[in-house]
């Protein structure tokens, strides 16, 4: 794609972002544009936002076609990346419009630059400060300094402008006028820790694929608390010596204020930050300061990687195997892949950090597409915590109890030596199922096929589907009976009631992601942990991820087996990751030992056999062979078809059709499967249906399924969504 000028009055192709499915043409207008300019262009009566495209198609009724409105004052769409959204809309099946949205998720695009008024820390130190003048500096101070405009301080700190006011005044907080969208501080790439060991070697390889400026693909495996970290740090140290950008993908906003404070001790500055809780202006700062050079290093979320990155010269992507960067709404993409997409058009080089790698990316270092590093040891004289099985058929606990007697035990000596314990379970909420004693009934969602789980901190029934929630009835709502509804089985709320009966003199922090408004106070609350705050941690998996909590030494998983159940073919692969990286948090300090106590009722289990024996290349082989077998990813190919209407007759009708006419799928060897509901089968009102294509691997899949979807148009009020490798099934 070579970018071309345009005279006065040529044809040129706009792509906006309205749901068109086609460029439009246009006139050049007075002094000409060129591909990839933003422009203003009028639709109908509206005037809207688009990039030009490559030159007019001139299939339009020439009478028709209406001048460009006007350029815009920003830098234009690079050519890589206009290869790259046009590649992956056609990867997953989306249309151009949609991915160009992705693209220009920047508010006030189409604003001139201009002064604004905005709020920053001043040089009056605050004393006695009312709680919302409290709040409002902390909200300052969370983003680092950053200015932000008086609406969205207020907001942030959850409080009125006139507090805000009140605060100039006392010199605590300035006003000033500025000039929008300042370029970042300058990252200083020298210092940095002295490595040891196989890091040296590591970074070495790394800052060598920097340095060659060109595109390769290496996964950093090493075990948790071996300076994966660090070691990739140096990686983007070499881009700044170099001049080029650097992208750092997170898998959470809640681990990005930890690595953010990390990489700012390491390079002297903060970088870019860039994810949906970042604010509007700062947005716009980023968006621009990328595009410019003005930023040269951008941590982010997964939507960070269709910035207009001027010289991108890395990308990392952190925990690569999560699921969390598979995007399941709106645009179904998966973020690693899209990493690895980019770069190759940009020519850079790629990391894959993980303690537990995907399937897929090991798949694809054996077949030597991706190379691989190794940090085999933790750092200093930390050593890794053994992992053993708690046996619950021999525990016979009371049905209320989930804390066998070992587990106990073993907690109970933690907490006297000062030490700290974790208790980890997946499951958010108080119980999960509240069920009626007398007749049997479970209390459901009125839209979705889902159960209530009862949240006792809010004291509601929740749907985890569509987050409708209800008060705990009193009296069952199926035969009427009154003071009969019992929470059934536990989730992390129900835990700490245990734990707290059982320990009464512990102090005791519960992590959830729904327990906390804000990034901040989750932030302040793993902070409090890390100093030694708390003595039993519990969590669901935001505590498995990343975190680093010295004076932990136990962590005992409370149900193993939980993710074992259900028919995910990655089920055994997840298990596997989430009981390594959880087991990972424990004994990170050399001279503190860690333990990972797991309960299991299965602990013949071959995934939880092979959890306990740590012989991770014996597990991904044996994955391999399984996978290889059925044919499956990463050795075969699949797609999801999803099929969502009010009316369940029509779904089904329509899906069966769909499935009958896989002409254009059996071209090319592929096979159709169902229709079948969803496992969930109703959410938000809409009946649900799936159907599963499943190919070779190498097969042009994405054709096919766009000719085979094509030949139906799907009634109004019918949804249709193609998920190209669907990592749920749900
Ligand atoms: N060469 C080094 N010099 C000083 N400290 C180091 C070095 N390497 C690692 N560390 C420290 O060891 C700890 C673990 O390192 P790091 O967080 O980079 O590991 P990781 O492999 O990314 O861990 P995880 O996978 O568990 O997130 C950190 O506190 C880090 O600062
Ligand atoms: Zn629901």
């Amino acid at each position: 794609m070579y970018d071309r000028t345009y005279q006065a009055g040529e044809l040129v192709g706009v792509l906006t972002t309205e749901p068109l499915g086609r460029v439009l043409d246009y006139r050049a207008p007075e002094g000409g544009c060129g591909d990839g300019d933003f422009v203003e262009v009028p639709l109908g009566p509206r005037r809207v936002l688009g990039v030009v495209w490559g030159r007019g198609r001139g299939d339009w009724d020439i009478a028709k076609v209406r001048p460009v409105g006007r350029v815009l004052d920003a830098p234009p769409m690079r050519a890589e990346l206009r290869a790259f959204l046009t590649k992956a809309a056609d990867y997953t099946l989306t249309p151009l419009p949609q991915m160009l949205r992705l693209a220009t998720r920047a508010p006030g695009l189409m604003e001139g630059a201009a002064l604004r008024r905005v709020y920053r820390l001043g040089g009056a130190v605050p004393n006695q400060l009312t709680d919302a003048r409290h709040r409002v500096v902390e909200a300052l101070r969370a983003y680092g300094g950053a200015p932000m405009t008086l609406g969205e301080l207020a907001e942030e700190a959850g409080c009125g402008t006139s507090v805000v006011k009140g605060l100039v005044k006392l010199g605590v907080v300035v006003e000033e006028e500025a000039p929008r969208d300042l370029p970042f501080p300058v990252l200083d790439p020298k210092g940095g820790p002295e490595l040891q060991g196989d890091q040296v070697a590591a970074a070495d390889a790394l800052v060598a694929a920097v340095a060659a400026g060109e595109y390769s693909t290496t996964l950093l495996k090493g075990v948790t608390g071996s300076g994966k970290t660090e070691v990739y740090l140096e990686a983007v140290a070499e881009c700044l010596r170099a001049g080029r950008q650097a992208l750092v993908l997170l898998p959470e906003i809640a681990l990005t204020a930890e690595f953010l404070t990390r990489v700012e001790a390491r390079f002297g500055a903060r970088p870019a930050e860039w994810h949906s809780g970042v604010t509007q202006t700062e947005r716009r700062r980023v968006w621009k300061m990328v595009a410019t050079g003005g930023a040269s290093v951008v941590v982010g979320a997964r939507s960070a990687l269709f910035l207009h990155y001027q010289r991108l010269g890395l990308v990392v992507v952190d925990e690569e195997h999560d699921t969390s960067y598979k995007q399941e709404e709106g645009v179904l993409y998966n973020a690693r892949d899209m990493a690895v997409l980019r770069a190759s058009i940009v020519g850079c080089p790629v990391v894959l950090a993980s303690a537990t790698p995907s399937l897929e990316t090991w798949a694809n270092v054996e077949a030597g597409k991706y190379s691989r590093l190794d940090l085999s040891a933790r750092y200093g004289a930390a050593e890794m915590p053994d992992v053993r099985a708690i046996d619950m058929r021999a525990e016979k606990l009371p049905a209320d109890r989930w804390i066998s007697a070992k587990l106990a035990a073993e907690v109970a000596a933690r907490v006297a030596k000062g030490e700290q314990a974790m208790l980890f379970l997946n499951r958010r909420g108080y119980a999960p199922v509240t069920l009626c004693r007398a007749c049997g009934h479970q209390v459901g969602c009125d839209h979705c096929d889902a159960r209530m789980v009862e949240h006792r901190f809010q004291k509601r029934l929740v749907c985890h589907q569509c987050g409708a929630t209800k008060p705990v009835p009193v009296a069952c709502p199926a035969c009427g009976v009154e003071g009969r509804m019992a929470a059934v089985g536990p989730g992390v709320e129900r835990l700490a009631e245990e734990v707290a009966a059982r320990f009464p003199e512990a102090r005791v922090a519960v992590l959830s992601s729904d327990l906390f408004g804000s990034a901040r106070a989750l932030k302040a609350q793993i902070e409090a942990i890390a100093a030694g705050g708390a003595d039993i941690v519990i969590g669901t998996q935001i505590v498995a991820k990343g975190h680093n909590f010295p004076l932990l030494t136990l962590v005992g998983v409370i149900d193993a087996d939980l993710g074992l159940q259900g028919s995910d073919l990655r089920a055994a692969e997840r298990t596997f990751q989430l009981m390594r990286q959880v087991a990972g948090r424990a004994g990170r300090v050399e001279g503190r030992k860690g333990v990972a106590l797991l309960q299991t009722h299965q602990p013949e289990h071959p995934v939880i056999r092979a959890i306990l024996g740590g012989d991770e290349e014996a597990f991904w082989r044996a994955e391999a062979a399984e996978r290889r077998a059925a044919g499956v990813p990463p050795y075969g190919r699949m797609a999801g078809v999803i099929l969502s209407s009010p009316d369940v007759a029509q779904v089904f009708d329509f899906a069966g059709e769909l499935a009958r006419r896989d002409g254009p799928l059996r071209k090319v060897g592929a096979v159709v499967f169902g229709p079948a509901p969803a496992p969930i089968a109703r959410v938000r009102g809409r009946h649900r249906v799936r159907l599963l294509v499943k190919a070779e691997k190498g097969v042009p899949l994405q054709a096919a399924l766009a000719e085979w979807v094509g030949q139906v148009k799907p009634p109004a009020n019918l949804r249709l969504a193609v998920d190209i490798d669907p990592q749920s099934f749900l």
